[in-house]
């Protein structure tokens, strides 16, 4: 690959599907490398078209749309960065073989979809994981739900950041579930996946990195653990490093390095683990950087966008942890349109304290609008700082 001058067609081409949070940080991290980014999301203005070279909205789920797309711009490499793609469309584009999906279509297709992970996971890796089931109708709901037992989590296939997660506690609830996953999932598809309540003692995130490091064959790098706390299948704070015993990270290594080596590719990968004690359980893996993971752009010498970046180029990479630090999420907290911000003053007057507004164009009381990040001496130290600083931002309209 040759990185050349920006806006040429000489330099890479690099083709974001996805243009919120996390995508803008990537095309900041490959703009610093004069890469050309296209930023292609499903309304305009979206994060990280505030930052692209080009935007595009298009319905990514729209397999003609998004071919059409890569026609018309040319594209080097594709990088997808949320859940709702039409993966059928990516297979087709890599195997004309101009374009490189990142980290490849098949990874890309199995982590978008809840029943091809878990079973590559469980059934084909041996992974251990919660035990689970699915269902298509509330008739058949109901029938699987007796062998996963209560508590359970039923979820839509195709769905993040909580959206149509349901905490079924008890029969009496299951209409209500079933509701909930077919009117608030992502994509309506109807198919869920239910999933026995693992009780752990934490949950973390382990960013994994393949990287090429100038070598030929990909490397697989480990970031520290990044902890995290969830509400309503969200994440709300996370930090790094999140202490754990010798035998459990040892035991969450092995099983990145089990599943991120069969997706294969370059790149950055968020495996979502639940520990308790010495036991891991695998829960999922996103294959590009991952909400939690913003804690890293004031813990580590090099974040997971940086990272991403650089593995996707071919460039070195370097885990290293600079700082303990934390992340805590900023909320719309308000409806509309034309989001402002009061108290940013204050928020950045807590010590070793940034914050970033996404940008988002609408506004509603839980979408993630910004972050709040602080170093510390100590994880606590850091978690305080980025919940106060987070806690006096304060969104407001026009
Ligand atoms: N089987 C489970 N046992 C215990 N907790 C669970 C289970 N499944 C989900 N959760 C809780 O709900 C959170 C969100 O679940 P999950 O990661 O499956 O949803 P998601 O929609 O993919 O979210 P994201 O896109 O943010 O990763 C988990 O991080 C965890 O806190
Ligand atoms: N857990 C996945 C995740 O955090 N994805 C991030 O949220 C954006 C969508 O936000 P929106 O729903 O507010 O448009 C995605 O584009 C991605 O950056
Ligand atoms: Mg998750």
């Amino acid at each position: 690959m040759k990185i050349g001058t920006a806006l040429t067609r000489s330099a890479t081409r690099v083709m974001l599907l996805g243009a919120g949070e996390l995508g803008k940080e990537v095309a900041i991290a490959l703009q610093r490398y004069g890469v050309e980014v296209v930023a292609v999301d499903r309304y305009p203005n979206a994060p990280a078209q505030h930052v692209s070279h080009c935007a595009h909205v298009i319905d990514m789920m729209d397999g003609d749309d998004v071919k059409r797309l890569v026609e018309m711009e040319k594209p080097d490499i594709i990088v997808p960065e949320l859940e709702a793609i039409a993966t059928d469309a990516l297979a087709e584009i890599e195997r004309a073989g101009n374009v490189v999906v990142i980290p490849n279509a098949r990874a890309v297709d199995l982590t978008m979809n809840r029943e091809k992970i878990r079973r590559l996971a469980a059934e084909e890796l041996g992974l251990p994981t919660s035990s689970y089931a699915f269902a298509d109708s509330l008739e058949s709901l109901r029938k699987v739900v007796s062998s996963v037992g209560y508590p359970c989590f039923v979820k839509p296939v195709m769905s993040s950041s909580g959206k149509g997660q349901f905490l079924l506690r008890s029969e009496a609830d299951l209409e209500k579930a079933w509701e909930h996953t077919q009117s608030e999932g992502r994509v309506r598809d109807g198919k869920v996946i239910v999933e026995a309540k693992i009780e752990f003692d934490y949950e973390i995130t382990l960013l994994t990195v393949r990287a090429r490091n100038g070598r030929s064959g990909e490397e697989t790098y480990f970031c520290e653990p990044i902890g995290h706390r969830q509400e309503f299948g969200d994440y709300v704070e996370s930090w790094q490093p999140q202490p754990m015993s010798k035998t459990a990270q040892e035991e969450a290594k092995r099983i990145a390095k089990t599943i991120t080596e069969n997706l294969g590719g370059c790149g950055v990968f968020g495996v979502e683990l639940f520990v308790k004690g010495d036991q891991v359980w695998f829960s999922e893996v996103s294959p590009r950087p991952h909400d939690t993971g913003m804690v890293t752009m004031i813990t580590q010498e090099q974040s997971e966008f940086e990272l991403h970046a650089r593995a996707i180029l071919g460039f070195p990479v370097s885990t290293r942890l600079r700082d303990p630090g934390a992340s805590a999420v900023i909320y719309g907290q308000v409806e509309g349109e034309g989001l402002a911000f009061e108290g940013v003053d204050d928020a950045l007057a807590v010590p070793e304290t940034e914050i970033r507004l996404f940008g988002k164009p609408i506004s509603y009381p839980r979408r993630r609008v910004g972050v709040a990040l602080a170093a510390g001496r100590s994880v606590e130290e850091a978690r305080e700082r980025a919940r106060t600083a987070a806690g006096l931002v304060k969104p407001v309209i026009g």
